[in-house]
């Protein structure tokens, strides 16, 4: 699991920490890390330290007398004399380190203009050299968080510098993992630097299910003694004529999770399409575990959504049916929006939340008293008590009709399976995005591809044996 903290539970985790070690020995740890984290640097190289007027900056000159002792030359560009971590700075010239005045033509650049004392948007010499790191050719590693992201959010809402990757202290920040800021940061998760932070920090604010945390998951799969009522019945009301293939993946996604038994409701044409194909499959009502409903849905999808929602169990809702959610949902509910769809439902632009994802899906978690699964890139996850998940699983051919309604039905088979919603939706999205990889890695596939991948990655998360979840 990777976990991800607010500045302010950084700080004050911080205060605990150097009540116990002093201030001084969490910068020397973290700058001993981040010396260590750029092993590959090669002797005679020469790396280009922005170097900002906090203790960012001073991490980065205490790091720089490490790699100056091992035959690293390092170019200090100052962004304000005057204000500059002063010991850093003397440590640093003292070991060899030279000052430039810009960024040049160095192969190697560390960026330590801010970190988590920055406000978003840097502006005059600091938006400069954060413009300079999205043209060069050098490789940029950003101290702490990519300087001028809005750490807590992980927007982006204006000048910032883009790095090659991040080394980050104590843990990660939400901006490590979350929106923009993380692809501002180098895409992948952070090298984490262990400052001693851990037994002072509180519960994480967002964290990140990964492939190796199967625990709660086992827990759920059947027993000796299960038969196909005890592992939960999904109902699914899906498709319309217009949409028949969304029945059709939805069904395949709700057959590979943890339920043993699909149910669908839907006209008699369309049930005979999909029991044609998948023969297991139960036509008409009865009792479930579980409702999906909404995807490729016709015109009377509000009826459905209704429908679904007087037999009082948990339900996915997604696509058309987000349109008629009653407030409060009234049973514990997962609803799938895309970007868009979110941006209907709270009157506000696309670009709005895609820029701050995770503020958006608070907000319609907060709404509609339920979990919120907001697919993207990286898919957010947000339940109504304030629990926040991201999945960093999957690759961009996931971007391809009918996934979302192949995810649908599998989140809804793990509901039925007696997961509760956030789980559900975390889970759901790891494992769909892990099947995509394993549908076709680093190439095209469809989504009934990615349905057909989800039993056997599912084992393999269970057996413990998932190794590659995400290819982007
Ligand atoms: N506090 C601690 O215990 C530790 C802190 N560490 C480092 O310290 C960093 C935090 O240091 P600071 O609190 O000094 O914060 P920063 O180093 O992020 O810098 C804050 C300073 O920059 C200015 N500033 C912020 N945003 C700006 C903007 N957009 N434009 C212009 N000026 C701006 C602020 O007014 C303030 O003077 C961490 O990210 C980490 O790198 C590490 O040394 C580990 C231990």
């Amino acid at each position: 699991m990777l976990n991800a903290h607010t500045v302010a539970q950084v700080r004050a985790a911080e205060e605990r920490l150097a009540a116990e070690t002093g201030w001084d020995a969490l910068m020397q740890r973290a700058a001993r890390g981040l010396a260590d984290a750029l092993a590959d640097v090669p002797a005679g190289a020469t790396v280009l330290v922005l170097v900002g007027p906090g203790n960012n900056g001073g991490d980065a000159l205490f790091a720089a007398t490490h790699l100056l002792a091992r035959g690293v030359r390092v170019d200090l560009a100052l962004l304000d004399p005057d204000a500059v971590h002063a010991e850093g700075l003397a440590a640093a010239e003292a070991a060899g380190a030279g000052r430039v005045s810009s960024p040049g033509d160095q192969r190697w650049c560390l960026d330590a203009l801010f970190g988590i004392g920055a406000r978003p948007g840097l502006e005059g010499r600091a938006g400069e050299w954060a413009d300079w790191t999205h043209d060069t050719d050098a490789h940029v590693v950003a101290v702490d968080v990519p300087s001028g992201v809005a750490v807590d959010t992980g927007a982006t809402p204006g000048r910032h510098v883009r790095a090659d990757r991040t080394v980050t202290f104590g843990t990660l920040k939400v901006c490590s993992i979350v929106g923009h800021a993380a692809d501002a940061g180098g895409g992948e998760p952070p090298t984490l630097v262990d400052i001693g932070l851990g037994p002072h920090l509180d519960a994480p604010t967002v964290t990140s299910l990964e492939a190796t945390d199967a625990e709660l998951l086992r827990r759920h799969v059947p027993g000796a003694a299960s038969h196909k009522y005890a592992r939960g019945v999904v109902g699914v009301d899906a498709g319309s004529d217009a949409y028949a293939g969304a029945a059709h993946l939805c069904v395949a996604g709700a057959q590979s999770g943890l339920a043993g038994m699909v149910r669908f409701v839907g006209s008699d044409t369309l049930a005979a399409r999909v029991v044609d194909r998948a023969p297991e499959v139960v036509h008409g009502r009865g009792r479930v575990q579980a409702w999906v409903v909404g995807p490729g849905a016709g015109d009377d999808v509000a009826d459905q959504l209704a429908a679904c929602l007087d037999d009082d169990v948990p339900l996915v809702v997604d696509a058309g049916a987000l349109e008629h959610l009653p407030r409060p949902v009234g049973v514990p509910a997962l609803l799938t929006p895309h970007a868009g769809e979110l941006a209907r439902l709270l009157d506000v632009e696309r670009e709005t939340v895609e820029a701050d994802p995770l503020e958006h899906a608070r907000q319609a978690a907060a709404h509609w008293d339920a979990t919120v699964l907001l697919k993207g890139a990286r898919t957010v996850v947000v339940a109504p008590d304030g629990r926040a998940a991201v999945n960093l699983s999957g690759t961009p051919w996931l971007g391809t009709a009918g996934s979302g309604d192949v995810l649908a039905g599998f989140a809804a088979s793990l509901l039925a399976g007696g997961l509760d919603p956030f789980d559900a939706a975390r889970h759901a999205a790891l494992l769909h995005g892990a099947a995509g990889v394993r549908a076709n890695p680093g190439g095209p596939f469809v989504a009934s591809d990615v349905a057909a991948a989800l039993p056997q990655t599912l084992a393999a998360f269970l057996a413990g044996s998932l190794e590659q979840v995400r290819a982007w």
